[in-house]
């Protein structure tokens, strides 16, 4: 039993879990304003080394010396994680993630109408020639090679899973798809995946962007369709609205019993250690480490919480699996179980006449301090009621 719920029990997929391929250091540093130096960029692959992300995407090799050096110190430093070099679907492109050192690199190719001829000012035929020729060109260098469609989510189908069996006979090793700009849905996310891995031979990566909040749930569904390989960041850092988070994908999946080998109990400090790094506080209640995400206030949940903690608490989300623990506070919509076990927490009397004499005290606190109450504030309160609630402890 590992579902998040009885209705994911029911149609958990089977399978090998999709790999997971962190981008954060690629995608996620494009986010408009974030810049990582290369300390942080070194410890930041490190810490999805040492969490268990297969793959990490480094950088653009194409942005000069500076970052092919930096590229290929940090790809010194992992142990286990296998490191790509991103790159656009030119020559030079490619001879610059060659010097890095990095055995991989992954091309990326524009295939929608208004990318190749709004962006590229090329055709069609483009695409299909430069695939062609810089997979060959990157194998010939003894780079592994896989071929991304950009903004594939708003392109032909047919043409997406035509240059995709152009990038396989070529010697390609996979191929990505990308929701570029984020218009997918989940159902529309596994009909494309679905229908690529019908058509062509190689492993599908999806990537995910998340302007309508569907990145995770788009990512999923294309991992329930066929995709082998899973584009992921750390909190979602990623351009404009983001990517698929690493936490909430590899959580997911571990808890449909298809544990991608990420330690769930590293994505809180991972998500920490990027935030900082990219001068962007972890949101409250982002899924899985955000710092509220485990905290209880309402009186009925409490209440629940205290009595069978799985009224509150599904099997996939249990906070210890993430290192972290249940935070029962007291605030506004406290109810008498919360206010009895929170006296009885602090060491002071908490009887039921007592707690119920102080519970209108907790909710007028709460709303004139505009938050939950800290024990100190509950001390002052019991001991306002009663002088002597310190140290009365009864059971
Ligand atoms: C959806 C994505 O995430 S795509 C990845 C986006 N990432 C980045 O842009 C990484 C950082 N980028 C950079 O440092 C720079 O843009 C560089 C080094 C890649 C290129 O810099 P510049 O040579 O100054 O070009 P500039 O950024 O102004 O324009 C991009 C050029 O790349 C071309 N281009 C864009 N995408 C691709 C692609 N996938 N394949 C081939 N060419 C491409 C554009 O047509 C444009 O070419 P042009 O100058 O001949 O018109
Ligand atoms: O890597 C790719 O293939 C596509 C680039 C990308 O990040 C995107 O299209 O969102």
């Amino acid at each position: 039993m590992n579902a998040l719920s009885p209705a994911m029990d029911v149609f958990s997929p089977s399978g090998p879990a999709p790999v997971l391929c962190d981008t954060t250091l690629r995608d996620g540093e494009q986010t408009a304003g974030v810049v990582f130096d290369l300390a942080e960029r070194c410890a930041i692959a490190s810490a999805l080394d040492a969490a268990g992300v297969a793959e990490i995407e480094l950088g653009v090799a194409a942005m000069g010396a500076a970052e092919i050096g930096a590229i290929r110190q940090i790809a010194r430093g992992l142990v286990a994680a296998s490191p790509l070099v991103w790159a656009r679907a030119r020559a030079e492109d490619i001879a610059a993630a060659h010097q890095t050192g990095v055995r991989r690199v992954h091309v990326a190719v524009p295939l929608s109408p208004c990318h190749l001829a709004g962006k590229l000012r090329v055709d069609a035929d483009w695409a299909r020639t430069q695939v062609r020729q810089l997979v060959s060109l990157a194998t010939g260098m003894g780079l592994a090679v896989s071929v991304g469609a950009e903004d594939g989510s708003r392109t032909d189908p047919a043409f997406v899973a035509e240059i995709a069996t152009i990038a396989a006979e070529a010697g390609a090793i996979r191929f990505r798809l990308a929701d570029t700009l984020g218009v997918l849905d989940p159902f529309a996310a596994h009909d494309l995946v679905r229908r690529l891995v019908a058509t062509q031979p190689l492993p599908i990566e999806f990537h995910a962007h998340n302007d309508l909040g569907l990145a995770t749930a788009n990512t999923l569904a294309a991992a329930r369709a066929g995709a082998s390989h899973l584009s992921v960041t750390v909190g979602g850092l990623g351009e404009r609205a983001g990517n698929a988070a690493l936490e909430e994908v590899a959580a997911v999946l571990a808890a449909q019993g298809r544990p991608t080998g990420v330690g769930l109990d590293r994505l809180v400090p991972l998500a920490e250690m990027v935030a900082r790094a990219a001068g962007r506080p972890v949101p409250a209640a982002k899924p899985i480490v955000g710092p509220a995400v485990f905290s209880h206030e309402s009186g009925i949940h409490v209440d629940g919480l205290l009595k069978d903690r799985t009224t509150y608490e599904s099997a996939g989300l249990r906070p210890e699996v993430f290192g972290r623990a249940h935070r029962l506070v007291l605030g506004k919509h406290s109810g008498l179980a919360g206010v009895v076990h929170a006296l009885r927490e602090a060491g002071l009397r908490h009887d039921d006449a007592f707690a119920r004499a102080l519970l209108p005290m907790v909710r007028a606190e709460a709303e004139r301090l505009k938050r939950a109450l800290e024990p100190a504030d509950l001390i002052r309160l019991a001991r306002g009621l009663c002088p002597g609630a310190q140290g009365v402890a009864q059971s």
